[in-house]
């Protein structure tokens, strides 16, 4: 057996995305074993295992109302409390906390205190809890987000989290499906660039994105549709036609997306996540709109290279008995967002 095991703790439809024989191959050059966990045997005959990599999204949103998944998720937590010397790629409540976009949007609208100088926002937002027209109209009012409004669902992964809409005036606001984020939308000339990080290292890929909308309230019927329609590589959509006579905008500065990346991991304490960025085509301002645990890394053909550097950095820190917390991350964010309450959006 090799002396250094990584497990993969994975959904059938991540294990479907990621070649992760590949990634065997790579390990077992370095003289490290990867093994798929199967949750729903046993995890201590499975183990033992050095670092534990895994998406547990789907099951972790599922415990909320399905009582297998419950299973499944305290059998993993339990095996993780019994084995602190495992190290998990990333910590459940990190990753928890970016299930709810609610708690997601405090921590991004957080970054503009946190990264004075940056030129980086958060678009303003809403946290909705209520169906009430008229209870959201007086919010939106109040909180003067402006026209048009992008809502997305309050949970952020998982299939039923892509669904928005875009809302196009007050009349309208009969669509918002609660719970859920309106977030006020940013004209951005169709073009996204996905932060894809790997522990220190970040790739950034341009991906499309949705077109410029005029601004302000109009006479329009919501738009809903599917974010994964708009913003795959592979995504081609009217919803996403640039416009010619749009010039292109310089792309961020390489000198704030590592001010922002170094500031998220310390902030999530996570080593596996995305981040998504778009710029403002009137203030150039760098506009963060979405943070993603594990994402596909689509485009980063050094992902499993790094991938396995930073899984060896980790084990290394370990030593060969006793293995240690990760230092480069900081402790457990699970009270995080309490902290991070007072920037968030307004409540209804
Ligand atoms: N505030 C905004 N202003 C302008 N466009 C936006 C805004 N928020 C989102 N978008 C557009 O909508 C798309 C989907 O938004 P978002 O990234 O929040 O969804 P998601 O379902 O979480 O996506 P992902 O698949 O990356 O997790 C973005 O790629 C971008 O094109
Ligand atoms: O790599 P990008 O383009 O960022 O897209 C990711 C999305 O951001 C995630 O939301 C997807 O995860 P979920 O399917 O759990 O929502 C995630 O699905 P995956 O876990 O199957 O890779 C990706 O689609
Ligand atoms: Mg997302």
């Amino acid at each position: 057996m090799a002396s250094r095991r990584v497990g993969f703790c994975l959904s059938d439809k991540k294990r479907r995305r990621i070649n992760l024989s590949a990634f065997s191959d790579l390990c077992a050059g370095r003289g490290i074993e990867v093994v798929e966990i199967d949750l729903s045997q046993p995890m201590a005959s499975q183990g033992p295992f050095n670092v534990i990599v895994h998406k547990l999204s789907d099951v972790i949103v599922e415990a909320e109302y399905d009582s297998q998944s419950q299973q499944l998720l305290s059998n993993f937590q339990n095996y993780i409390s019994a084995h602190p010397q495992t190290l998990l790629l990333d910590p459940l409540p990190a990753m928890t906390q970016l299930l709810d976009r609610f708690a997601s949007y405090r921590i991004m609208s957080q970054l503009q205190n946190t990264l004075k100088g940056k030129s980086i926002c958060c678009p303003p937002y809403l946290e909705i809890n209520t169906s009430d027209p008229s209870v959201i109209q007086a919010a939106v009012r109040s909180r003067q987000l402006s026209y048009p409004l992008i809502c997305k669902t309050r949970v952020a992964h998982g299939s039923r989290s892509h669904e928005m809409s875009l809302i196009f005036s007050e009349v309208r606001l009969c669509d918002v499906r609660s719970p859920c984020i309106l977030q006020s939308f940013v004209n951005h000339g169709a073009v996204l660039h996905k932060v894809f990080v790997v522990g220190d290292d970040h790739f950034t890929v341009e991906r499309p994105s949705l077109k410029n909308f005029p601004p302000g309230p109009c006479d329009r019927s919501t738009i809903f549709f599917n974010s994964h329609d708009v913003s795959k590589p592979e995504s081609s959509s009217h919803l996403t036609a640039l416009d010619d006579t749009m010039p292109r905008l310089p792309p961020p500065s390489s000198d704030a997306m590592v001010a922002l990346v170094r500031q998220l991991r310390v902030e999530l304490g996570m080593a596996l996540f995305g981040v998504d960025v778009i710029v403002n085509i009137h203030t150039h301002t760098l506009t963060v709109i979405d943070i993603n645990i594990f994402p596909g890394y689509e485009g980063v053909p050094q992902f499993f290279s790094s991938l396995l550097s930073y899984i060896e950095s980790i084990m290394e820190k370990q030593g060969p008995s006793e293995p240690a917390v990760d230092p480069d991350l900081s402790p457990q964010p699970s009270h995080c967002h309490e902290e991070l309450c007072p920037a968030g959006g307004d409540k209804f």
